[in-house]
């Protein structure tokens, strides 16, 4: 019922006007699909490959396009996939590009739904889901790869942990965003925004807490729950011959995990992505073991959403969360797999967007179809809300 009859690929504009791909999946009964690859601008070193658009678009339409199209089954996600890197042939997706892979992947999955007249987010999860709705962390302020001149820190991250509804926990964000926007006019401190919509002025990190705790306390004290923050501190992209280089600040690998843990404690932080580099899994796995209790340490660029370097980190108590990005990876399945692996092993999982992105709304159900308690897509700006509005959709059943 779901075979796929045509595979269409293009070239559309990204949110930082590159270009990315567009897939659209057909299937021989009637459906259709559609989804855009996202791309990362603080990459990690173990990710899937993006090859550039054109190319990635041409190999994918000699490679895979045709062992797809009147062969695979656009409901059966797993032969979609499997065919992907069979297409491909590398452990990377070198041949075909990450990028086209992981819109196809996601474009299949939505003609698949559309088949069976069922919303995206229960074709991948299944019936019982769409009761429980993931805790939107918000980038609010930021620098690091995503805006020059700005925080060393890449994104601090407004976390409603006590809304009550992901509607309100989203409104939160934005109420947070705004707080921001406020006080830094009121401080003759001009701001523009990074390429998530965080703002960016080009303050310390230091001054860049006290500005966040402020906006964070005085939002808690209007929608009366609780918000947190947190961080991605992309430290894979600071570390430089065995130090840490945020500014001015250098520090070791012993000071970082100091640093990183006397934040927690000072801010009562939600939240700690990639404190350290991108191999340190040993010193990972120190500072989960200080901080574990209090906070999430998530591996972004650690894990690069994939089942080995998960595992990997497992063993040693690395972390106890994982960001998941399927474009990381290449596939739906493979985003899947390390879901499933993560939670098994008591991981907690955040879904998330890249700083370049498109309108595409697939996080949102992939966060809704896998029970994920966090997802990452940023607080304002159209290619983020398209993602928390259809979040907001979902739980009012209106899509
Ligand atoms: C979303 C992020 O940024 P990018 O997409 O640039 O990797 C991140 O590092 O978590
Ligand atoms: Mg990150």
């Amino acid at each position: 019922m779901t075979r796929i009859e045509t595979v269409r690929l293009r070239a559309v504009l990204d949110s930082r006007g590159n270009k990315t791909v567009e897939a659209d999946v057909l299937t021989e009964s009637g459906g259709f699909g559609r989804a855009a690859a996202p791309s990362g601008a603080s990459t990690g070193e173990y990710e899937a490959i993006e090859l550039p658009v054109n190319e990635s678009i041409a190999a994918a339409r000699e490679h895979a396009v045709p062992r797809l199209e009147g062969r695979v089954y656009a409901g059966d996600q797993r032969a979609v996939d499997d065919t992907l890197r069979a297409a491909d042939g590398t452990e990377d997706f070198s041949e075909i590009g990450a990028n086209s892979a992981v819109a196809i992947s996601m474009a299949a999955a939505r003609a698949g739904a559309d088949v069976l007249g069922a919303p995206l987010y229960q074709h991948l999860g299944g019936a019982f889901r769409g009761g429980n709705f993931p805790i939107p962390l918000g980038n609010v302020v930021g620098g690091g790869e995503h805006a020059q001149e700005a925080t060393a820190i890449q994104e601090f991250l407004s976390a409603p942990v006590g809304a009550p509804s992901v509607k309100d926990a989203v409104f939160a964000n934005a109420q947070v965003h705004g707080e921001i926007g406020s006080l830094l006019e009121e401080r003759d401190t001009p701001a523009a925004k990074g390429d998530e919509g965080a703002w960016a002025p080009s303050i310390s990190d230091a001054d860049a807490f006290e500005l966040v705790e402020e906006a964070v306390e005085t939002v808690e004290d209007d929608v009366g729950f609780e918000i947190k923050f947190g961080l991605d501190m992309a430290a894979a992209e600071t570390f430089e011959d065995g130090e840490y280089v945020y500014g001015d600040e250098v520090r070791s690998t012993e000071e970082q995990i100091d640093y990183v843990a006397g934040l927690v404690e000072e801010y009562d932080l939600a939240y700690v992505e990639d404190p350290l580099d991108e191999d340190a899994y040993e010193a990972f796995a120190e500072l989960t073991d200080r901080v574990g209790e209090q906070t999430l340490i998530c591996g972004d660029d650690l894990f690069v959403t994939n089942v080995e370097r998960l595992q990997e980190g497992i063993d040693v108590d690395a972390a106890n969360s994982i960001l998941i990005k399927p474009n990381q990876i290449g596939t739906l399945s493979d985003a899947f797999d390390a879901i499933e692996l993560a939670t098994r092993n008591g991981y907690e999982t955040v879904v998330s967007h890249r700083s370049g992105e498109t309108e595409d709304t697939t996080i949102a159900h992939l966060a809704v179809a896998t029970d994920a308690p966090f997802i990452k897509t940023g607080a304002v700006g159209g290619e983020r809300t398209a993602k928390l509005n259809e979040l907001i959709r979902i739980a009012d059943e209106a899509l």
